[in-house]
């Protein structure tokens, strides 16, 4: 068959329709997913299972991102670090074995992002209990154990999340496979904001310094340079114009479940265009059918990876010869625990599975780069795609991250197979600026993947992002997946998306962003309080169920470590993950964790997002969330895969504010908590105990954090008041001294009640 000629030939249609069946199968299934133009403003309602082209957007002034100083939290653990008496007897311990010089020359060539987040407003009931309702779990992922807990909650919608899970709808049909688009593919220019630091995990710091000269808002531009798919015009149009004419087989067609509360389909996996080396990964990973955002993306993003199937040949060889220009570009939305990363590792692999190796090639090229925010999500990814490649021993994954010696990635990955790189964004950075020969294996990049998108192109991380995509080549595919996909994050896509992007968006119109069989709870409480309340949360929910397993977030490293220390003190079984702890440490905790049941973890929210704990079966955030998205990723680290859980937020009265930002979420008072005299004795001799340094330090972040937040931090004194609530809260009737260096950087100084040294 002369491919040439019927790509070049005005009339390609003969071609087409002889293999056109199998390629509607594709289009069938995707075309489940309402295509409609987007058009940003207030009055766009979202899309049930929408699938939106972003070509059709209108460009709007893109608002300004969040707050840089949100970050101040951070500058104010790394301006401590800066003082020469910070080397006293900090935090030191066997597990922190990156403290002091190790952590200050972290803390200036690297990016230790520390956002916490937690939050949640309060209720004033009576006597408070955390008994849980689990009844039977039945989903897709089939609980095997049924367990049974009571709510005493007084509320109404304390029966939430325990109702079976409605039946599922089978997907359905809609012809209208023929629209016909605009094959432009203009890329948007790569204006990105400044960095901020938040603690994501990252340990590198650049940019702080640089933030404090203030805010600079992105600018988008219309003028793109990147001619992008054209080409692929005339292959999309014959495609249209046949699936008008043809029908299509129905007994194949992948049919998604139309219910918010599941999150499977009921199409296999080898139903789609999977490679059969690929499809023996997936069932030895034990997946079978598969969830509906991957049901949702994978015949999208396959559309010009479809591989194999002999029969299809002429199909196959006409689609092949599409230049890579024509690959759809996708933003995904679906909620936490669905199955994201198998719905963007997999077409990705079959990327590599299909690109020629060359083994005598002496920089190998990387073909598929994925980006998290995280290391801890980065390590997660790159085990899955591992999983998934078990039988192509000729593929090969490395991982790239923070905190791990630089010279032995780069063995790593000179010495091992690479198509396959996994990285967070600073330290590949680092690789591309300092390891010899690596931008040049960079420019055999097909696929990009910006895992928590909306994440990875927030303040924190845009000039990384925006130097990583102008050292991989304009022309492939980039795929970006998020729980959460916040308006501004649609308005400012364009700098790494075609503008012809898919967005498919599986959180059904009128759907909370979180799950139902969630029980979402706030508590809100003076900060004298908070502890004793934390404290009588975790004893309740320990008591109502042995296999306990509870993420408390926390919102700094700092606060953090404090509160790791109090509970420890208080005899209950935690560990801590923070980005002052070493790689090794947060490594080891996060296996151990993955594993456990009767474990309570705290955590800043570098354990926020992604991070695929099995069974937690509560999540706590203390104090005010960084943004309504982190409340949700935070929550999301629990309910997974169809499962129940809880969550209570616990804020202070001056955080209330913060429900406004989720009011569309069910979130319910909790009751408060009775605190016995012996509950208070024991709160005050463990926060005895507590070192001076654990306090003096969280003192400082805690008032770095929340001068950031511009709610809380606009008026400096009431600040100052509110920092110095949370030093008694600690025991601390007066408030540590903070150098005068870290005043004047958080605009602090010469403000009443503080000390300054
Ligand atoms: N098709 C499938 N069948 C069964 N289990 C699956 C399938 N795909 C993924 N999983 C499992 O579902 C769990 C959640 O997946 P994953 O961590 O990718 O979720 P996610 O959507 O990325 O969540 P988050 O938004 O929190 O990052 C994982 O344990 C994964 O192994």
């Amino acid at each position: 068959m002369n491919v040439g000629l019927s790509l070049n030939t005005p009339r390609p249609i003969p071609i087409f329709s002889r293999v056109f069946p199998f390629k509607l199968k594709y289009l069938g299934f995707a075309s489940q997913f309402s295509t409609r133009a987007f058009r940003p403003g207030p009055t766009r309602s979202r899309p049930e299972f929408s699938r939106l082209t972003g070509g059709g957007v209108e460009r709007e002034e893109s608002r300004p991102s969040k707050s840089l100083i949100e970050d101040e939290a951070e500058l104010s653990d790394w301006v401590s670090d800066l003082r020469t008496n910070s080397i006293r007897g900090q935090v030191t311990s066997e597990d922190e074995p990156d403290s002091d010089m190790g952590r200050r020359s972290r803390s200036r060539s690297g990016r230790a992002r520390e956002t916490d987040s937690g939050g949640n407003k309060g209720g004033d009931a009576g006597g408070f209990s955390m008994k849980r309702r689990r009844e039977s779990n039945s989903n897709e992922f089939s609980e095997p154990t049924r367990r049974r807990t009571e709510s005493r909650f007084g509320s109404p919608t304390t029966n939430r999340g325990t109702v079976g899970l409605p039946k599922e709808r089978r997907g359905r049909r809609e012809r209208d496979l023929g629209v016909k688009r605009d094959g432009k593919g203009l890329r948007g220019k790569r204006g990105f904001i400044d960095d901020d630091v938040v603690d994501n995990g990252e340990d590198e710091r650049k940019g702080l310094m640089q933030n404090l000269g203030g805010l600079i808002t992105e600018e988008e531009s219309d003028s793109d340079d990147d001619g992008g798919n054209d080409n692929g015009f005339f292959e999309k149009k014959a495609l249209s114009s046949i699936s008008l004419e043809n029908d299509f087989e129905v007994k194949d067609r992948p049919s998604l479940s139309a219910n918010s509360d599941s999150f499977m389909s009921e199409t296999r996996f080898d139903q789609c265009s999977i490679s059969p080396l690929s499809l023996k990964g997936i069932n030895h990973a034990g997946y079978e059918k598969m969830t509906v955002v991957q049901a949702a993306t994978l015949p999208i993003i396959l559309k010009d990876v479809t591989v194999l199937d002999v029969e299809m040949l002429s199909f196959v060889l006409v689609v092949t010869a599409i230049p890579s220009g024509d690959c759809k570009d996708v933003l995904a939305k679906a909620k936490t625990g669905t199955g994201k990363t198998v719905a963007f590792l997999l077409p990705s692999i079959e990327v590599v599975v299909k690109s020629p190796l060359d083994r005598d090639q002496k920089r190998p090229p990387i073909l598929v780069l994925v980006v998290c925010p995280t290391r801890e999500l980065a390590t997660q990814a790159a085990t899955e795609a591992k999983a998934l490649l078990k039988y192509h021993p000729a593929i090969g994954v490395q991982v790239v991250i923070g905190g791990v010696r630089i010279a032995l990635e780069q063995k790593s990955m000179n010495a091992n197979l690479c198509q396959i790189l996994v990285a967070t964004p600073g330290r590949l950075k680092d690789h591309i600026e300092n390891t010899a020969g690596f931008a040049t294996r960079l420019m055999g990049v097909k696929v990009l993947v910006l895992d928590e998108a909306d994440r990875l192109l927030d303040m924190g991380f845009r000039k990384d992002i925006e130097k990583i995509i102008a050292a991989i080549p304009k022309q492939r595919q980039t795929l970006m997946f998020s729980a959460t996909v916040p308006e501004e994050v649609r308005q400012i896509c364009h700098s790494a998306l075609k503008r012809d992007h898919e967005f498919i968006n599986t959180v059904q119109e009128g759907a909370e962003d979180t799950h139902s069989k969630v029980r979402q709870m706030h508590l809100v409480a003076p900060l004298d309080k908070q502890f004793p309340f934390l404290y009588a949360i975790l004893k309740d929910h320990m008591a109502d169920d042995p296999d306990y397993k509870v993420i408390v977030f926390c919102t700094t490293a700092r606060v953090t470590g404090l509160v790791a220390r109090l509970l420890g003190e208080l005899n209950l079984n935690i560990r801590e993950i923070h980005s002052r702890k070493a790689q090794t440490y947060r490594t080891r905790v996060s296996d151990e964790f993955r594993k456990s049941k009767g474990l309570i973890l705290v955590t800043s929210d570098v354990s926020a997002r992604g991070v695929d704990y099995p069974d937690v079966t509560l999540v706590i955030q203390v104090g005010l969330p960084a943004s309504r998205e982190q409340y949700i990723h935070r929550l999301g680290r629990t309910g997974r895969k169809g499962k129940e859980g809880e969550g209570v937020l616990l804020l202070a009265p001056w955080e209330e504010f913060f429900l406004s930002t989720v009011k569309d979420l069910p979130i319910t008072k909790a009751p408060v908590p009775s605190i016995d005299p012996d509950t208070k004795k024991k709160m005050e001799r463990a926060l005895s105990q507590v070192d001076m340094n654990s306090k003096e330090s969280a003192y400082q972040a805690w008032l770095g954090y929340y001068n950031s937040q511009k709610k809380v931090g606009n008026d400096k004194h009431r600040l100052v008041e509110l920092a110095n609530e949370f030093s008694r809260s600690m025991g601390l009737d007066t408030p540590p001294a903070i150098p005068k260096l870290v005043l004047g950087k958080m605009g602090l100084r010469n403000i009443p009640g503080l000390r300054s040294k």
